[in-house]
């Protein structure tokens, strides 16, 4: 397909903070006819009958009722991603509109992100640089001492292919692991990483030297971790979140780690994100916070962006979708 035959797809926009990246533009415009949401304010007239698909990178465009009113050929949305809590599933599907998403391709990299957070909240490395890079400080402190990864014990919360690809990991580190799930794994799967399934989540909770959250956000998950699933941990445990901000009750949080029922938390998320710049998340020493990067590597994100250009095409096709969203 060559100029204007080519598939017209919706986009926010390019570039900027959170814009599709250009030189992912290049790319996608040899198979599509991209078009920006203020091209397709100012032409709506023209444009609305034209675009067939949605290529929504991180969240945007915001897909609403009235968007999809007025995309009467829309058939699909392709979301970047693993995530799909900011998506009306049932209302998108009302429109005889497919989603997918990019499951498979986000795992490796927010598993080693979650090590990462693992590693640097227990061995205090966002202080450790501060130490380093700072005149003032006098270097090796007798009172800053980490805990050892190494040995300890893992929960993992949510053990799909996240969670067992961070379990893969902590095999490597010698980590005892327990982990909780909706369903249990099969036994070859549970004794290829020597994970221990905790029926109970308090089981896990109580065990765990770090708490590792890998689940999606659905209205059973919201909140999962609360002031009482708090005060189950040990006090010297740390809570790693690469999930979504709202499987934990951030106050509940704020509040047990002020007063040292548990150790420490090392979030790749929050809500909002960001973090209003005088919250008391962001004052506390024992708190890491990263801009959630799960996904974030420059391989990874192209390859999303290949996920999702197949299921457009896929989806336009009439083919099955890599990657569909079931409702
Ligand atoms: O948050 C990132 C994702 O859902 O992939």
């Amino acid at each position: 397909m060559e100029g204007q035959d080519l598939p017209y797809v919706l986009i926010d926009h390019i570039g900027g903070k959170h814009g599709v990246y250009e030189d992912h533009v290049e790319f996608l415009e040899k198979h599509f006819h991209l078009i920006t949401m203020t091209e397709y304010l100012e032409n709506k007239k023209f444009l609305s009958k034209k675009i067939r698909a949605i290529y929504m990178w991180y969240h945007r465009p915001v897909i609403n009722e009235e968007l999809l009113q007025s995309l009467p050929n829309l058939k699909i949305v392709a979301s970047s991603g693993v995530g799909i809590d900011h998506l009306d599933l049932k209302l998108i599907s009302s429109y005889g509109v497919k989603v997918s998403n990019t499951p498979f391709v986000v795992s490796t990299d927010t598993a080693d992100l979650g090590m990462a957070l693992m590693l640097a909240s227990s061995r205090r490395l966002v202080e450790g640089h501060q130490i380093a890079v700072s005149p003032d400080t006098e270097y090796f402190p007798a009172d800053w001492l980490g805990a050892e990864v190494s040995g300890a014990t893992l929960g993992i919360v949510g053990m799909g292919t996240i969670g067992y690809k961070v379990a893969e990991r902590a095999k490597a580190f010698e980590m005892k692991i327990l982990y909780h799930n909706r369903n249990r794994r099969n036994k070859e799967e549970e004794s290829a990483v020597g994970a221990i399934y905790c029926k109970k989540i308090d089981d896990l909770l109580q065990q765990s030297d770090f708490v590792l959250l890998s689940v999606n956000l659905t209205p059973q998950t919201r909140k999962l971790i609360g002031k009482r699933e708090l005060e189950l941990m040990k006090p010297t445990a740390t809570l790693i979140n690469t999930s979504r901000g709202l499987v934990v009750d951030q106050d509940a949080l704020v509040e047990a780690l002020q007063n040292k029922v548990i150790k420490a938390a090392a979030l790749d998320v929050t809500y909002p994100e960001p973090l209003p710049r005088d919250h008391p998340l962001l004052k506390l020493k024992n708190v890491i916070i990263t801009p959630h990067i799960g996904s974030a590597t420059k391989k990874t994100r192209r390859l999303m962006m290949e996920n999702m250009m197949e299921s457009i095409q896929a989806g336009l096709a009439g083919l099955p979708i890599p990657n569909e969203v079931l409702l």
